[in-house]
């Protein structure tokens, strides 16, 4: 569990972080959205004790960072996977930080499988990949089995099967009922990974929600239709003529907003157009949150309402 009460953060006359609130859960994996320069790094390098609050607390396991006696075996983090002495080996750099905590060598194998880096344990940091060096960045995080894993924008710069690691590993770490915090501007991404949304904008809290909620209400609503191809365009201006907007589908069909599948399905029979798809079909995360950040429009998560006028910059 964190839990953050009135968060602050002021750099000389810049508030980065607003009196945020907000309480990420164990058992569910929480992302943390926002536009650049939002606020998102600060607050996770508050919780970590890296950065004081101006005002306001944080605590992570009821605990304030710094208060936690051997704080890996708390919480794990990756916030900048380069940041690792290029000179040491991949087993010496977890060995270190195992020792620091008192945390026992076999860890360190274990996890050096657990992120299928065992086959690099004694090449030096330096000359990892990318990909291996966010694993690496991740297998500190796991180090101590904390009940809590924080971790910045993990999947920058990885390939698809790194992120489908990534993604497969935070979920079945929250499955385990662990808390699991992550930022990450990959709106796709993070509509397959997390269960939760906590949303940002200037440093104020716009949304604390459950995805599926968050979606489902905000939602512009939508119809794939398809018909056979010589039917498309008449379908096209059919639709178009009664307001309804057309665009080309991922897979081919029309995706149609501002007519629901029965008012297409109907339109169809007048005008006998064969249908060989009609599928309702909910905004995708990205599509609500590029319109949250366009419009100064209420939005609305399970229970609250959410103001976001003037909160993204
Ligand atoms: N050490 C610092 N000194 C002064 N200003 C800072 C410092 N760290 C962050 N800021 C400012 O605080 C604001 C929030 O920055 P932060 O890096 O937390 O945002 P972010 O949401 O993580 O952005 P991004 O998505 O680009 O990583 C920005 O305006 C940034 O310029």
């Amino acid at each position: 569990m964190i839990e953050a009460r009135e968060l602050t953060k002021r750099y000389g006359d810049r508030t980065a972080v607003d009196r945020l609130s907000f309480t990420v859960r164990p058992g569910l994996v929480t992302g943390f959205l926002g536009p650049n320069g939002a606020g998102k790094s600060t607050t996770m390098r508050m919780v970590l004790g890296l950065d004081a609050p101006s005002s306001g607390t944080v605590t992570v396991a009821g605990q304030r960072y710094d208060r936690l006696g051997a704080p890996l075996r708390v919480v794990g983090s990756l916030l900048d996977a380069k940041s690792v002495h290029g000179g040491r080996t991949v087993r010496r750099h977890l060995l270190g930080l195992a020792r620091s905590n008192a945390i026992p060598r076999r860890r360190v194998d274990e996890v050096l499988e657990l992120v299928g880096l065992a086959d690099v344990a004694d090449q030096r940091a330096k000359g990892l990949s990318l990909g291996m060096g966010q694993r690496l960045g991740i297998a500190a995080a796991l180090l101590g089995d904390p009940e809590v894993l924080i971790l910045d924008e993990p999947v920058n710069g990885l390939d698809t099967e790194g992120i489908r690691w990534i993604r497969d590993l935070l979920k079945s770490q929250a499955a385990q009922g662990r808390t699991v915090f992550l930022s990450s501007h990959l709106m796709s991404e993070m509509e397959l990974t997390a269960d939760h949304l906590i949303v940002i904008g200037r440093g104020r809290l716009l949304a604390d929600t459950d995805m599926r909620d968050f979606i489902r209400t905000n939602s512009q609503g939508g119809t794939r239709v398809r018909t056979p191809d010589d039917e498309a365009q008449r379908m096209r201006a059919l639709l178009e003529s009664r307001g309804a907007r057309v665009a080309l589908d991922a897979t081919g069909g029309w995706r149609v907003t501002g007519l629901g599948p029965s008012e297409v399905g109907e339109l169809a029979r007048e005008h006998r157009l064969a249908v060989h798809e009609l599928t309702p079909v909910l905004s995708s995360l990205e599509e609500v949150y590029t319109q949250m950040t366009r419009s100064s429009v209420e939005f609305r998560g399970a229970e609250t309402p959410y103001e976001t006028e003037e909160a993204f910059r």
